[in-house]
Formats: C-alpha cells, structure tokens, sequence
C-alpha cells in the first residue's frame, strides 16, 4: 500500500517543489489508462504526408508537454519517469555524470529476444562484453567488410532488376527486403564463413519476434512468461534452439578463428565509395533520415543513487526518459524547419547543424553508445549508393505514412515504393560495355 499510495505522492511532492509537475497518479495505474488511450488515437489512421511525426508517435510526450513543460512526470503503472529533452541535461546523464545512471531492466519480451546480450547487460558483465565485441566495429574492420555489404545490396538490386524486367518497373514493400538485408550483413559480420548457419539462427529469432509482438498487443502481465501457455512453450523451444545453434556456430569460430570474411563485390563499386563529394551528399542524407526518423525514439536510465541533474535533485530510483524523437524535432534546436527533410542542415558536420552540439543522438550518447553504428551507416550508405546507380525510385500510390512503435520505428502498414530501371546502364549493361 505504502508502495502503491504514499511513494507516488511523495514523490509528486518533491518534483512539485521544484516546479515539475505532470499527469496525477492514480492508484497502481498510474496514467497506463490515458497513456494507452492516447496512444490508440494517435495510431487508428494514418496521418497526412509530413515529417512532423512526433504527435503520433510520442503522442503523450507531445500531449502532456503543451501542458506541464518539456520536463514532466508521467507515471507507467507505479513507475515513476521524468522526461528529459534539453540536451545539456543529455549530456550529464549520458556522459558527464554517466556513472550515476544505470539501464534499464529491459522489458522481459526484449530480454527474451536478446538473450544475455550487450543491450541489457550491467556493470562489469557489460564492460567485459563490449571489450570482446568493440574491435568487430573498429572502422579499418569495417572497411574491410565494404565489399561484404555490397555484394550483399548486390544481390538485393539484381533480384529487383529481375523483377522490373518486362515493364522496366516494380513496386517493392522495402521495409521486408532491407530486414533481410540487414539480417545478412550483420550475419556476415558476425559468423563470416559460416554464414549459412547465421541465416537460420535469424531465422529462428524472427519467429520469436513474431511471438513477442503478439504478446507485446496483449497487457502485460508480472510473471506471464512463467506460464506453460502454447505460446510461451513455444518460445521456450525455439530460444532452446537458438542457443544451441549459437554455441555450435561459436565453437566453429574459435576453431577457425584465422579465417577471412569473403566478398567478390565488383571492385567499381568501390570507386562509388571513394568520391568524397558523393560521400558527403550521402552522410548528410542519411543523418537527416535518421534525424526525422531515429529507429530508436527514446532511451531510459535510472538514478542508481541521490543525484543532481542540471539544478534538480532526482532521487534514487527515478526513471529517466529520454524522448530522442523529440529532441530531433525540437523547433528550439533545430530552427522552424525541424519538420522539414533538409539534408544541407548537415553540411558543417553533425556538432554544427543544430543549435546544440549534442541534438543529434539517433545512436545514443556516451559510454553506452551502438556499438553497430559504423556498420549500420555504411550499410545505409552503400545501399542507397548503388541503389542510385541502377534505379530511380519514389513511393508508391498505395503507401501510407503511417510510423508507429513497437520496440522500433517502423511504417505501419510496410513501405511500398515504386523502382524504375535507369534505362542507360541497362543498355550498357545489356551490351556489355
Ligand atoms: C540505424 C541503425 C541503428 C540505430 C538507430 C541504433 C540505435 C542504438 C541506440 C540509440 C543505442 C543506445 C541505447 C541506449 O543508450 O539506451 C544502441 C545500442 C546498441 N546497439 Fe544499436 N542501433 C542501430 C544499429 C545497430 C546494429 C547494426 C548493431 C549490431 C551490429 C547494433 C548493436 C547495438 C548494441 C549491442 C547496443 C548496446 C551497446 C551497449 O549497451 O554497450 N545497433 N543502438
């Protein structure tokens, strides 16, 4: 009861006394009945085309804000979060004062997903971790791994001239195409030779994503994963599965541990890489698609002690959110064109293409930053370059801008989008030249 009644307010009380106010709590609820009502508003229909995405996204982010301020409380349940977007407050939590702040327990269907991996690990276990992993990322790697990733975009595109043929033209729903596509990179990346092996441990995990997000639409219930229910034994089979094709894979890797990654990409493709103008043109429009739609939209962390943030003073305990959707469509960063796709904004490099240096966090910040940055960038980068060699695009009349959340921005009802073949280079591909 005391949990349940007199924390909450007396934790309403503290931030009140210091300005901050937010939804009232009620009672083991918290505001889960307004929160959840917002949300499915916010999500029945598509929204009209505009990058402003934030109302529907964070919709009670957005919601609340107008009324109490960009740093409120909200209250999920009896847990209580602050939400942070004023990027100096960023910068002390993810790096300045870093030590104070600890992850979040991941949410249990995501701890299920990933195992005992580097995103939801702690302390020592995590510093261990990210030692061993660090040198696969190291960008002299990463360029090694160049004509890995084209070759797979490659295949991709030759797949899709394949099926553009007959009419010179074909529609494509690329958000299934391009998990594919990451999927084998990042196979590749990590099990090298034995690559078909990595393909299947993937998978095996899309179908215990599939089995988490239906249990993600369903209420949350403590201890729910516990139950023999058809699902859950289901789950515990394929995890099962996937450790044990893991460890086999694993042993092989120690046992060929001098063995090279292969990649027979053609080596003019790399020239594309080369020329420093493209590269630019294509950094800057990678980072304002990342900007306008940051796969990651928030983070958390939580005060492992008494801290104090800026001139608050957050107790032990407190959650804090940091809405990183909202703090790349800030108008007070980033300038009354937040909402528009304007890639020149980064022509300076990323400290000078907003007010605040620290604006741009699609990655996260500090210590915990991702470690598949470089990769995920040089995927993007390498995709989209070859795709322009070969292809121009734009969406197709059946899309519908729809972005929504489920662990991960994603379009809701998928991403078609229309492909018609550069007639040149199919000529002179066609005449051998
Ligand atoms: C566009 C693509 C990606 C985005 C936007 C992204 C975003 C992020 C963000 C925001 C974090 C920090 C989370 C936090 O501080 O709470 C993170 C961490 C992480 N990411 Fe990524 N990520 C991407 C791709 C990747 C890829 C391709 C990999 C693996 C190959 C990867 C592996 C990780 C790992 C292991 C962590 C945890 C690092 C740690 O806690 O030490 N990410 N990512």
């Amino acid at each position: 009861m005391a949990l349940l009644w007199w924390r909450p307010r007396k934790i309403e009380h503290h931030f009140s006394k210091q300005g901050i106010r937010g939804p009232p709590y009620r009672f083991f609820i918290g505001n889960a009945k307004e929160l959840v009502g917002l949300m499915l508003k916010a999500s029945s229909q598509p929204m009209p085309f505009s990058h402003n995405i934030l109302p529907r996204v964070l919709s009670f982010y957005h919601h609340w804000k107008k009324i109490y301020g960009a740093t409120f409380l909200v209250w999920f349940g009896p847990t209580v979060r602050l939400t942070v977007a004023d990027p100096d407050l960023i910068r002390e939590i993810f790096t300045s004062k870093s030590e104070f702040y600890e992850k979040n327990e991941a949410h249990p269907l995501i701890r299920q997903l990933e195992g005992d991996g580097l995103l939801s690990l702690k302390g020592e276990k995590w510093a261990h971790r990210r030692k061993i992993i660090t040198p696969t990322f190291h960008m002299e790697n990463l360029r090694m791994l160049i004509p890995v990733v084209a070759t797979s975009v490659t295949e991709m595109l030759d797949k899709w001239m394949e099926m553009s043929s007959d009419s010179g033209e074909v529609e494509i729903e690329v958000s299934e195409w391009f998990q594919t596509l990451t999927e084998d990179v990042i196979t590749k990346t990590a099990f090298g030779s034995s690559y078909q092996e990595g393909k299947a441990i993937f998978r095996l995990q899309a179908q215990q994503m599939d089995l988490a997000a239906e249990a993600f639409q369903k209420v949350f219930i403590p201890g729910y994963r516990f139950f023999p229910t058809r699902r859950n034994m289901n789950s515990w089979k394929l995890d099962k599965e996937i450790k044990k094709s893991l460890m086999k894979l694993i042993q092989r890797r120690k046992e060929n541990s001098g063995e090279e990654m292969s990649g027979n990409c053609p080596k003019d493709l790399l020239g594309l890489m080369i020329q420093a103008s493209m590269k630019e043109m294509l950094s800057m429009i990678v980072n304002e698609s990342l900007r306008l739609y940051p796969p990651a939209i928030a983070t958390i962390r939580r005060a492992k002690v008494d801290v104090e943030l800026g001139t608050y003073k957050i107790p032990r305990g407190t959650e804090l959110l940091i809405p990183i959707l909202a703090v790349h469509h800030d108008q007070a960063i980033w300038g009354n064109d937040a909402n528009d796709f304007n890639p020149a904004r980064f022509s300076e490099g990323v400290a000078r293409a907003a007010k605040h240096p620290l604006a741009f966090i699609p990655f996260g910040l500090g210590v915990r930053t991702c470690i598949g940055q470089n990769l995920a960038i040089l995927q993007a980068k390498l995709a989209l370059a070859i795709t322009l060699q070969r292809f121009t695009f734009q969406l197709a009349p059946t899309y519908q801008h729809a972005p929504t959340v489920l662990m991960l921005l994603y379009p809701q009802y998928g991403a078609p989008i229309v492909f018609k073949r550069l007639s040149d280079r199919v000529d002179s591909q066609d005449q051998g030249s």
